[in-house]
C-alpha cells in the first residue's frame, strides 16, 4: 500500500484535492464581481432552516446552478441558493441549502463553498443543521449549541483534507480541539438567556454518520455511548474545512427528533417529520442568529 497520498492514490472522490487553487479563486472572483457586498460572516442553513437567508436585507441572490464550479442541492428542503445581503446591519453570505456526502458529492464538493468564503473575505462562519437526539434530556425542538462534535466518516479516513494539503488554506495538521469558537458560544448562551429560550436550549456533541439512513437502535446506543448528544448527515466537513482555513465556527443544531434507542419504542422519524419541526423553529433560530450576528465585532469576531 502506497503511504504518499499520491492522487493515484487516495480514494477517488474522498478530498478536496480535485478542486485546483484556480477553480475557488474563479468562484470567489465570479461571485466578488456580481455582488456589491463584501460579507465577513457566512451562514450554512441545514435542512428546513433556509427561511434564515430570507431574513437578509438588499439581497442578491445567485442559484447554485449559475455560479461557477459549485455543486447542486439534491434534497428536499435545501433551496439551492447562495444569498447575498445584511443581518444585523453586517454584510453576510447565506447559503439556502447545503451539499450532503449521502447525495454522492465528495467531501471536496461538500466542503467547496467555504474555501470560497474563505476567499470572499468572511472571518466567522455559522453552521446550522437538523439533528437528532441521543441526550436522554433532550426535547424535540430544542436548539443545542455545538460544543465539538465526533466526525464518523473522518475516523474511518473520509475528510475533505485528505490528499495533497493547499498551504495557502492552512497547514498539513490543523488542530480540531478548539474548532467551536468558545467566545462565540458564549455569545451565543448569553443572547438566548436574554430572549428567554434557555429552557430549550442545550449545549452538546453532534455526531456526523454518512447517511441516508436514519439510525438503528444499535447504533444510537452505541453512539450516545460514544458521547455524541445528537446526530445529524453533515456539519463535521464543513467545520474541518473552516477550522483549517482559520475561520471561527459556531454550530447550531436543531433538535427535530428523538432517536430512539430503545427496541419497544414504535416511533420512527422521516424527513417530513425533521422539516416539520426545523419550520416550526425557524424564526427562533432566525432571531438568534440575527441578534448574535449584529453583536459580532467583525475586526476581533467576538462580542462588542
Ligand atoms: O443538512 P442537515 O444536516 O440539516 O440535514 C439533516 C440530515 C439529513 O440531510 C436530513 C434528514 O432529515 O436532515
Ligand atoms: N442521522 C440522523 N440525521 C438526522 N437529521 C435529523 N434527524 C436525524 C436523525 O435522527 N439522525
Amino acid at each position: 500500500m502506497c503511504l504518499n497520498s499520491c492522487s493515484s492514490c487516495v480514494p477517488e472522490g474522498n478530498s478536496s484535492m480535485e478542486t485546483s487553487h484556480d477553480e475557488y479563486l474563479q468562484t470567489a472572483e465570479w461571485l466578488l464581481s456580481h455582488t456589491a457586498h463584501r460579507p465577513k460572516v457566512g451562514v450554512i442553513c441545514g435542512s428546513g432552516l433556509g427561511a434564515l437567508a430570507d431574513a437578509l436585507k438588499s439581497q442578491d441572490s445567485f442559484s447554485y446552478t449559475d455560479i461557477p464550479h459549485f455543486p447542486q442541492s439534491t434534497v428536499q428542503g435545501h433551496a439551492g441558493r447562495l444569498v447575498f445581503g445584511e443581518l444585523g446591519g453586517k454584510a453576510c453570505v447565506c447559503m439556502q441549502g447545503r451539499f450532503h456526502m449521502y447525495e454522492g458529492h465528495s467531501l471536496g464538493k461538500v466542503t467547496f463553498p467555504v474555501r470560497v468564503f474563505k476567499l470572499l473575505g468572511v472571518e466567522t462562519l455559522i453552521v446550522t443543521n437538523a439533528a437528532g437526539s441521543l441526550a436522554n434530556s433532550y426535547k424535540t425542538g430544542d436548539i443545542m449549541i455545538i460544543k465539538d462534535h465526533i466526525n464518523v466518516p473522518g475516523l474511518a479516513g473520509l475528510n475533505p483534507l485528505i490528499g495533497p494539503n493547499d498551504e495557502k488554506f492552512g497547514p498539513r495538521f490543523p488542530p480540531m480541539s478548539g474548532a467551536y469558537d468558545k467566545a462565540l458560544r458564549r455569545m451565543a448562551l448569553d443572547i438566548c438567556k436574554s430572549r428567554g429560550y434557555s429552557q430549550f436550549v442545550q449545549e452538546g456533541v453532534y455526531c456526523m454518520v454518512g447517511g441516508p439512513n436514519f439510525e438503528t437502535i444499535a447504533e444510537a446506543r452505541l453512539l450516545h455511548k460514544l458521547g455524541a448528544d445528537a446526530v445529524g448527515m453533515s456539519t463535521a466537513p464543513e467545520v474541518v474545512s473552516a477550522s483549517h482555513c482559520g475561520l471561527k465556527v459556531l454550530g447550531l443544531s436543531l433538535i427535530t427528533n428523538r432517536v430512539t434507542k430503545d427496541y419497544e419504542d414504535t416511533e420512527s422519524v422521516d424527513h417530513g417529520k425533521v422539516l416539520g419541526v426545523s419550520k416550526m423553529r425557524s424564526e427562533t433560530l432566525q432571531g438568534l442568529v440575527s441578534e448574535l450576528v449584529a453583536q459580532l465585532d467583525i475586526n476581533g469576531t467576538t462580542a462588542e
